[in-house]
């Protein structure tokens, strides 16, 4: 497992970690979020000792990261470091070796990859030559390619076709269900939602929400969406408890207290008009991301 543990750096006046903590298991496929500066590209450079810290500590298997663990690590990081001139198969390969994978493993993991990123007919080309997106997929690739057992992404579905998004999705579940701990940062909400068993939500350079996606989802509080048939009267007699999120036309989302039976909210709505429609939902996380942060992505 990779902890990060009240992590601390500060640049000039600026405090880039606040103590920031918290940690992946092996198998867990995590989404780091927060807003533009909080303090996650710090944090995962942290953990590749690629910048220092002034205070906490990374441990991994529970115990201080070593330099061999870094080194073992897929990383793919912000300031993304492609050879341009080499053809991308090539250099795959070359850093699958660097990893310590024999010829033959590395020649077929790259095919491998290649084909299941779309790009085997590329195989040859050099990097100069390809997309940018496409460039991401095959450094997305380099992360990769020796089956890491820990995974640290810097915002690598960043400006990908949905393609390429789906394609890079299903191989980062694989990468977790093979048992590595993965950790990926990311401002697509919905994307990290579908795709991650945990989130690690940071503001200011603090952790702000940590934990299992379907129960941090399941701890929010509850919508009620309901279509009215004619529903002024309804909404100026709605209990404050009950607040208006949004409304589409006849359609109400109310997000409710942890208080209010939404029966009682239901057989309200009722005395005003028929009600055509309702369900209960749970919140969506960019909710729990704005509650979490306090504004907006
Ligand atoms: N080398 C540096 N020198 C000075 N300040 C830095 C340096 N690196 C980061 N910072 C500052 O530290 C804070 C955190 O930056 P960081 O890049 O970690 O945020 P981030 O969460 O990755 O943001 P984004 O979502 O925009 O990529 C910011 O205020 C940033 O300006």
């Amino acid at each position: 497992m990779l902890e990060l543990q009240e992590l601390r750096r500060v640049f000039g006046d600026v405090v880039a970690l606040d103590g920031l903590s918290f940690d992946v298991r092996r198998g867990e496929l995590c989404g780091f979020l927060g807003p533009n500066g909080a303090g996650k590209t710090t944090a995962m450079r942290a953990v590749l000792g690629v910048t220092r810290l002034d205070g906490g500590e990374v441990r991994w298997d529970g115990v201080p990261i070593t330099a061999d663990v870094r080194a073992g690590t897929g990383y793919l990081p912000e300031e993304r470091g492609l050879y341009a001139k080499m053809p991308i198969g090539e250099q795959l390969v070359y850093f699958a070796r660097l990893h310590g994978l024999d010829r033959t493993t590395a020649n077929a993991r790259v095919e491998v990859l290649l084909e299941r990123l779309g790009l085997a007919e590329r195989i040859g080309d050099a990097t100069e030559a390809l997309s940018l997106g496409n460039q991401q997929r095959v450094q997305f690739a380099a992360a990769l390619v020796h089956e890491p057992e820990l995974l640290v992404l810097d915002e690598p579905f960043s400006g990908l076709d949905p393609l390429a998004v789906d394609m890079m999705s299903a191989l980062l579940r694989e990468q977790a269900e093979r048992g590595a701990a993965v950790v990926f940062s990311s401002h697509q909400l919905d994307l990290v939602e579908d795709l991650c068993s945990t989130v690690a939500i940071v503001n200011g350079g603090r952790t702000v929400l940590h934990g299992d996606v379907a129960e941090l989802k399941s701890r929010g509080p509850t919508r009620l969406r309901v279509v009215v048939d004619g529903p002024e009267r309804w909404i100026a007699s709605i209990p404050p408890e009950a607040r208006v999120v949004a409304r589409d036309g006849d359609e109400f989302t109310l997000v409710l207290d942890d208080d209010v039976d939404p029966v009682g909210v239901l057989q309200h709505a009722r005395q005003s008009g028929p009600v055509v429609r309702m369900s209960l939902e749970q919140p969506r996380l960019s909710e729990l991301f704005r509650d979490a942060v306090g504004e907006p992505v």
